[in-house]
């Protein structure tokens, strides 16, 4: 049975910093803790703050990060979600290497979703063939987009694959994406999400209203797991 809560924070720098510490509180428990980060722009300040505050920590050692989804450039491209978080949080802190599980953007897209999806099962436990994050962080973009999964591309959420390709619906811009049986398989989703131009949608999808079943994020629920939103204010219309 999914559990559901939400903690409100009053600026998105708070809740940044209040996610950051119970991210690594959360990985202080495990020995070896797999964790698939979003991209886009909300996760920024996180990144920030675990560079600083958990710059030295000896809980990097046992910390596997992956991406819940990658745009499909090169990893120097400025549109690269990996780019992002290594000029924000990898370059500076100690995490080996081989706990960096990057999703190749400059590969051919189908290969990458599916040799992307052997490495996620090789590296994690799984439960009926799919593997079992410990957490995964998502965003939620102003069109309601959850990883790369976009309103209409529903398919997505319910693929029997590890990973498929996405298309971004305005741009044409491929992706590749966790589907919506690995978000819902993992012991714990956390949504980050901050900003007034997300109320609307945010408020849809907590109250069950307008538009809220053609949003993707609006159908992540983890069977067996914890589903949190970190939010700010502004994006609960405070
Ligand atoms: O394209 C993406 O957008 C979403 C939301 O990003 P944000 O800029 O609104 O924070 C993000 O979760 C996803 O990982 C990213 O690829």
């Amino acid at each position: 049975m999914m559990k559901e809560r939400k903690e409100i924070f009053a600026t998105a720098k708070e809740t940044a910093e209040a996610f950051g510490d119970y991210l690594m509180k959360e990985a202080g428990e495990k020995s070896v803790f797999h964790c698939a980060l979003s991209g886009g722009s909300t996760p920024k300040m996180l990144f920030d703050y675990l560079a600083v505050k958990y710059r030295n920590s000896p809980l990097w050692n046992g910390i596997h990060f992956y991406w819940g989804d990658e745009r499909c450039v090169s990893p120097e491209d400025a549109e690269s979600n990996f780019k992002m978080t290594k000029e924000r949080l990898l370059d500076y802190i100690p995490i080996p290497q081989e706990n960096v599980h990057r999703v190749l953007g400059e590969n051919d897209p189908e290969r990458e979703a599916e040799r992307y999806g052997q490495e996620l099962l090789e590296y994690l436990p799984t439960h009926k063939g799919l593997p079992v994050f410990d957490l995964i962080i998502l965003g939620m973009g102003e069109d309601g987009h959850t990883a790369s999964i976009f309103p209409h591309q529903m398919e997505l959420l319910s693929s029997e694959e590890v990973c498929r390709v996405a298309v971004h619906p305005d741009s044409g811009q491929k992706r590749v994406t966790l589907t919506g049986p690995v978000i819902n398989t993992a012991h714990e989703v956390v949504f980050l999400v901050t900003g007034a131009g997300k109320k609307e949608k945010v408020s849809e999808i907590f109250n069950k209203t307008g538009e809220w079943e053609s949003y993707p994020a609006a159908h992540i629920s983890p069977e067996q797991g914890s589903l949190v939103w970190f939010l700010d204010e502004a994006a609960v219309g405070k």
